[in-house]
């Protein structure tokens, strides 16, 4: 039987409603969630995903502020203008969509963004946060992944999730989120020498290398969920994930597709953070539960 699809379009619907909704509970309080982001540069894929975020801002309720700026902006001029959204309080998210011209450090950038308005996860406070199990902005990647693997209804307790790629942005946290679920993880990575040795164990895999048919159903376990974080071009110029869409769906049991799985849930989870940022703001009875996660309390192996 071929795989159910993973649809993060209909997931990413059902989840900005309740944004929306909770969104329109703080602006009666004064307190409209406020996004800004910040593009430098001229590559087109990036100013459709800032043009996506900011539509989705609006169609949730936020307030939202775009800053373009041309590829030879300074890279001073940008930490000025972080410094200026820190001290902004109708903003609670600041977002500078990566990648940047090559004359800006992006760690630069990303640490001059207050930690408490790191609605993208990136920075090293918000990483460590994550791998001390403490309440945090986690990067909207990752995050969306675990929301689109929920739905699936496998418990990840004692199974084992094969991440494939170690970026700082997606598959170290992507395994950190997998273990604090008590998956067993592996992280492979283009040292690896046998890919399918791993794939083939895995109750869970995903994709992100950046790099078309990676994954091949040869390399799947029958039964297994797939998440494909890729967004590749293949030889017609389509979009394509990491992931041989057709070999694999013939095996797994739950696929995301490329495009309409991964990627939607992304601009999802910032506008998730974006509010929670907000919210974070209230006293501690008027808050929604946010989205710390427990640790196993078992003693000896933790
Ligand atoms: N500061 C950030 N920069 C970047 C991030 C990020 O999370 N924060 N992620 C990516 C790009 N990205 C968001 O910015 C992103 C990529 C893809 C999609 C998406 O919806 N993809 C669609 C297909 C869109 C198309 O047709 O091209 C899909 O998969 O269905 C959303 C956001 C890098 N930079």
């Amino acid at each position: 039987m071929p795989a159910q699809l993973i649809d993060g379009v209909k997931l990413s619907q059902q989840l900005r409603a309740d944004i929306a909704r909770r969104a329109a509970e703080l602006t009666a309080q004064g307190r409209q969630p406020g996004l800004a982001v910040i593009i430098v540069g001229d590559d087109p894929a990036s100013h459709v995903y800032v043009r996506n975020k900011v539509k989705a801002c609006g169609d949730a309720g936020f307030h939202s502020v775009l800053e373009k700026y041309e590829a030879d902006f300074a890279e001073q001029a940008l930490l000025d203008r972080i410094a200026a959204l820190n001290a902004d309080p109708g903003i609670h998210g600041i977002l500078v969509q990566m990648p940047l011209p090559r004359h800006i450090d992006p760690s630069k950038v990303i640490e001059a963004i207050a930690t408490t308005k790191d609605v993208d996860g990136y920075s090293v406070l918000s990483a460590g946060e994550l791998v001390a199990n403490l309440p945090g902005f986690r990067p909207c990647t990752p995050y969306g992944c675990m929301k689109l693997i929920e739905t699936t209804g496998i418990d990840l307790r004692g199974k084992h999730a094969v991440v494939i790629g170690r970026s700082n942005t997606v598959g170290k946290p992507m395994a950190l989120l997998l273990l604090q679920q008590n998956a067993t993880v592996t992280i492979c990575h283009s040292a690896t020498p046998d890919l399918g040795y791993h794939t083939r164990q895995a109750d869970v895999v995903v994709a992100a290398v950046g790099r078309r048919n990676t994954l091949t159903g040869d390399m799947v376990k029958p039964g297994a969920v797939v998440i494909d974080v890729g967004i590749n071009r293949d030889d017609d110029g389509k979009l394509c994930g990491d992931v041989d869409f057709a070999s694999v769906s013939e095996v797994a049991a739950h696929i995301t597709p490329v495009p309409g799985g991964v990627g939607p849930m992304t601009i999802t989870m910032l506008l998730m953070n974006t509010l929670e940022s907000a919210e974070r703001g209230l006293p501690k009875n008027e808050a929604q539960p946010g989205q710390a996660q427990g640790m196993d309390p078992k003693p000896g192996l933790v």
